[in-house]
């Protein structure tokens, strides 16, 4: 993986960054030398208060930066915990610079760190999350539901 180089999406429908999901947030996500980089900006389907993202879908982004995080560690792994620090409100459709990175591993577990920007310059929130590795079994039962079903 180089710097700069966009990754790819979890999954087509990825509620975070999955081109195929009209309802997700569509991240773009790039590798940088420390970790991985989304520019963003919430829509209308996103708001919460007028004028301002939901927290749960600032969540989301930062969730799903995490899961990119994995690219540069090679591991599979899924959210055990996740604490976001709102330090202001993101405003809709203004951008906001996410990054990501893995800043500890022990054992199965990894720790991550992730901050949000605006376009001044200004920290609006940031995030710490548990990742606990898996291994691919983990993925197949709900794989195996998608693809049985005929709805
Ligand atoms: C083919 C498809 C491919 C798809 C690719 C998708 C890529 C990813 C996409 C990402 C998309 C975005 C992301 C998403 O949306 S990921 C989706 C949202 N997350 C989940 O669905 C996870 C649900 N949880 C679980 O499945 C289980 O709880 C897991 C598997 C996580 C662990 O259950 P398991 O029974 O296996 O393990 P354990 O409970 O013994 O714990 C294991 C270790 O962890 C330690 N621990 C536990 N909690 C904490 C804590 N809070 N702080 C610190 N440490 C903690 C614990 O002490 C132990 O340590 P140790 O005793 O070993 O030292």
């Amino acid at each position: 993986m180089e710097i700069g180089q966009r990754l790819p999406p979890h999954s087509p429908d990825c509620a975070g960054c999955g081109p195929g999901n009209p309802a997700g947030l569509g991240l773009e996500v790039v590798r940088t030398a420390a970790g991985v980089e989304a520019v963003h900006r919430f829509s209308d389907a996103q708001v919460g208060a007028p004028g301002i993202a939901h927290g749960g879908a600032v969540a989301l982004a930062f969730d799903d930066l995490f899961g990119f995080a994995l690219y540069t560690v090679g591991s599979l792994a899924v959210t055990r915990s996740l604490t976001i620090e709102y330090h202001a409100p993101f405003w809709l459709h203004r951008p906001y610079t996410f990054s990501a990175h893995v800043a500890q591993r022990e054992g199965r577990r990894l720790l991550l760190r992730a901050d949000a920007w605006d376009d001044a310059g200004q920290k609006a929130g940031s995030a710490a999350a548990t990742f606990v590795v898996v291994s691919l079994g983990h993925f197949a039962a709900g794989a195996e539901q998608v693809m049985g079903r005929d709805d």
